[in-house]
């Protein structure tokens, strides 16, 4: 393959963009491609190289790079009429409406411009409704770019991940490893009444895939409702692709009393919201006194592209689809990795999929899961399937970003080159496309 045109524009980036990207996942090495544009399933390089995308922006795309006719109808319509006024429209009523009608915990809606900004904004209402200052959230869980959530270390020693970050901030959060009950217990135990609420992805998504294990989420609704503290639920990646309309929350049958969005309600534009219960999520501003505001909350163009991408979604079999894609998908992974690598593990569920570089410890702490690592207790590897973000930190990840990535490019399969973020299938895949992938899996192992 050619990438001189990507190869150009990337010394030109690195010399007025930091790290040439304008966001760290994008910055592949030796240099990313560049995109010209999408296509389907698929997206085409500066270079006029095509591959078939599993990345599809992280999340967002559930319809694909050509979104159908509706939709487009209505995103242009409403960019033609202006951008956007600094006043409320009817077209964000008509999502927070359609959020309310189908995900089963969500009464209310407020909506902000990035996922980043959804849980923000949630962590603070969750402070200003239960008067508490500490949260509680998964090791390894990702929450966006945000002060309160990006730290490390365990229980309540936990310091800031990143410089620039106040170490004031990581006092106030406390960590457990997913799916651990125990260490959630005893977290409560010990800060019970300062604790405003716990915040969680309901599948790890970005240090994964892991699922949840059984009774772990009803664990985490009990122990928050006997301490009078929240759980928030964070569906910025599950929320309209997990469980379907009724996101993981439907799926899982848990009522979290606020859930996060992101992704795939902008249906491709920049978007984020805070869904939950009506007398919690009107503690915001200007019904109740916790400040949010956004000049750019409930984008005109953005809440057409999500409406009409939902819309679309619920009145066509777009959810049966890439449910029964990703089925096939993680079926065929499975029997190639027994095959080839018999120590990875293939997770996911719907349309997420992801081959986990697992090792065969020399405690064989980790190694394939016959079942899809869905952590169900009858798969004969159950206890050896990654439950947390640290054992998702074992598996291989110089040979996935050195070795595997590269190879799956090679064969036109852009997969993400972080190795811990999760692959997505969007209806404009085929059959055709997931054998192609399902070959080009098989080489490069
Ligand atoms: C679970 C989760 N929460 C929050 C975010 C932050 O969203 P955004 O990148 O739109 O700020 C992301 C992804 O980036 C995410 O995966
Ligand atoms: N982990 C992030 C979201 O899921 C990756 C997207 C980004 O930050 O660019």
């Amino acid at each position: 393959m050619n990438h001189e045109q990507s190869r150009s524009l990337y010394d030109r980036a690195l010399s007025v963009m930091p790290g040439g990207v304008n966001s760290s996942v994008r910055a592949t090495r030796p240099y990313p491609f560049f995109v010209d544009s999408g296509d389907g399933g698929h997206v085409v390089d500066a270079d006029g190289n095509k591959y078939l995308d599993f990345v599809m922006g992280y999340g967002p795309l559930l319809l694909g790079h050509d979104l159908p006719k509706q939709v487009q109808s209505a995103i242009q319509q409403r960019a033609s009429e202006g951008p956007m006024y600094g006043a409320p429209t009817e077209v964000e009523v008509e999502l927070a409406e359609f959020v309310s009608r189908h995900v089963p915990s969500v009464e209310m809606t407020r909506f902000v411009n990035s996922g980043t900004e959804a849980t923000v904004s949630a962590v603070r209402l969750a402070r200003g409704y239960t008067g508490r200052e500490k949260i509680v959230v998964m090791q390894c869980g990702y929450h966006g770019a945000q002060e309160s959530t990006l730290v490390e270390g365990k229980g309540d020693d936990t310091s800031p991940s990143s410089p620039g970050i106040p170490s004031s901030f990581a006092e106030h959060t406390l960590t457990v490893p997913f799916n651990d009950k125990a260490a959630v217990h005893s977290v409560f135990e010990e800060h019970g009444d300062d604790i405003a609420a716990v915040l969680t992805e309901p599948i790890l998504g970005n240090y994964g895939i892991v699922h949840p294990v059984e009774g772990f989420h009803e664990t985490l609704r009990d122990v928050t409702e006997e301490h009078g503290a929240l759980l928030i639920f964070d569906e910025v990646i599950t929320g309209f692709r997990v469980g379907g309309l009724k996101c993981a929350q439907g799926k899982f049958d848990i009522d979290p009393d606020i859930t996060t969005f992101g992704k795939i309600v902008g249906g491709g534009f920049p978007v984020g919201a805070i869904g939950g219960k009506a007398e919690i999520i009107e503690q915001f501003t200007p019904a109740g006194d916790v400040f949010q505001s956004g000049t750019f909350s409930g984008h005109p163009v953005t809440m057409a592209a999500g409406l009409e991408t939902l819309r679309y979604a619920a009145e066509h079999d777009v959810y049966d689809h890439v449910n029964t894609l990703g089925e096939q998908l993680r079926a065929g992974l499975t029997d190639i990795v027994a095959d080839q690598a018999p120590e990875y593990t293939v997770a996911g569920t719907d349309s997420m999929f992801k081959v986990l570089f697992t090792r065969e410890g020399p405690d064989d702490q980790t190694g394939h899961c016959e079942a899809g690592c869905k952590q169900r207790p009858d798969c004969p590897r159950y206890e050896y399937c990654p439950k947390n973000g640290s054992d998702v930190k074992q598996t291989e990840t110089e040979r996935w970003e050195r070795l595997f990535w590269p190879a799956m490019k090679e064969q036109g399969i852009f997969l993400t080159a972080n190795q811990f973020e999760s692959q997505f299938i969007c209806n404009a895949h085929t059959e055709e496309d997931i054998e192609k992938a399902l070959d080009a899996y098989k080489e490069a192992l």
